[in-house]
């Protein structure tokens, strides 16, 4: 993929009042815009993923794949607060000429949706034929659809939210609290709050994943009393996501997660999905505890124009990512 930076020539303005004076997007591309200019597939990506997508969602996006740059405009951006290349906490506050640290404003969803919404008029794009994202991404590619600026002809939201749970709260909060609990979290400086950051993964990956996986990866023989694999496994997971993330990202975008909530500033719930007019499919993992299907099954109930799809799958919530086969399946038509 073609890697890409968009600078917003002005201010801009959050969902809270505040300001970015200062907006670069990051963002990949693959294929050409055809002349009709109806051949986007535009990618929101989820918590700690990167835009590049032919990276982290291969087996679906790539050269050969159901969704290739030879038929199609494949878009990803980088949404704001991650590490990604978008501005974030480490990006240089212009008022202060030092990085932003934990003073970066709170980012909700919506804002992430407004700020690709601009990209997208600075690509000339007014149509994408498919929207497609799961978790964070599917929170994203529902806020795009409600901005109507953009015509959506095919939604695909995947292990996703309307509105976020109290147990997805519970669960970003406690990760939260373990980044505190790393003083060095404070000293806003650059690869501080890694200790906690790496705790933060492993309580996240309880949440991702399901007893049955663990149970089929992790289990140790029978002579074992220390040195568990499902330890090794949980320490391996928090250092490899301190390796390529940051702390103050990790706090922000969890924040965001947690805001999300469709109805805000808008009618209820089930008549915001209800004025969705984008033919959508709605996929949900059934193992997944974090987002379980029963909010999947909610979005496409009210959708006017939706299918509902559930992966029998014993991954959980990181299954949106892995169970590959069963995606391009319900996906097929669309490509
Ligand atoms: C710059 C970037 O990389 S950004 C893009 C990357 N990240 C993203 O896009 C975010 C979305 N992706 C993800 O969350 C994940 O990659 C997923 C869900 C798709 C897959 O998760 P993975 O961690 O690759 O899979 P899994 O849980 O099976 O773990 C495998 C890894 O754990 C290691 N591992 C497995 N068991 C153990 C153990 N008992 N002890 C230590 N390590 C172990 C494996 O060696 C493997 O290591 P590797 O990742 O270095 O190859
Ligand atoms: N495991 C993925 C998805 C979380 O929803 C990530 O880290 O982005």
């Amino acid at each position: 993929m073609n890697l890409h930076q968009f600078n917003y020539p002005k201010p801009f303005e959050l969902e809270n009042g505040k300001t970015l004076e200062k907006l670069t997007i990051t963002y990949h591309t693959a294929g050409k815009l055809n002349e009709q200019k109806d051949n986007v597939i535009w990618v929101c990506h989820a918590l700690t993923a990167n835009s590049d997508v032919f990276d982290w969602w291969k087996g679906l996006f790539g050269e050969d794949d159901l969704f290739n740059p030879k038929d199609h405009f494949i878009i990803c951006a980088n949404v704001i607060g991650s590490h990604y290349g978008t501005t974030n906490p480490l990006s240089i506050n212009p008022k202060t000429n030092t990085p932003y640290f934990s003073d970066f404003p709170t980012v909700t969803i919506k804002d992430m949706a407004n700020a690709h919404q601009l990209l997208a008029e600075s690509l000339g794009i007014n149509q994408i034929k498919i929207l497609i994202g799961g978790s964070l991404g599917g929170q994203q590619a529902l806020e795009f659809t409600l901005l109507n600026q953009t015509k959506i002809e095919n939604l695909v939201l995947l292990a996703t939210n309307a509105v976020h749970s109290p147990w997805g709260i519970a669960f970003n909060e406690t990760q939260r609290l373990a980044i505190e609990a790393d003083e060095s979290f404070y000293a806003n400086k650059e690869n501080r709050g890694q200790n906690g950051l790496i705790a933060a993964r492993t309580i996240a990956m309880l949440s991702y994943r399901t007893y049955e996986i663990y149970e089929e990866k992790q289990k140790d023989l029978n002579n074992v009393y220390e040195s568990f694999k499902a330890s090794s496994y949980q320490k391996y997971q928090g250092q490899k996501l301190a390796n390529r993330f940051n702390a103050y990202s990790y706090w922000l975008l969890t924040k965001t997660m947690d805001s999300q909530n469709i109805a805000r500033n808008r009618a209820c719930l089930e008549e915001t999905l209800n004025s969705i007019k984008a033919k959508t499919k709605v996929i949900a993992i059934s193992s997944d505890i974090l987002f379980p299907a029963k909010e999947q099954k909610f979005i496409a109930d009210h959708i006017p124009n939706a299918s509902y799809h559930e992966i029998n799958s014993s991954y959980g919530h990181d299954g949106f990512l892995v169970e590959l086969d069963a995606l391009k399946e319900i996906l097929k038509d669309l490509a």
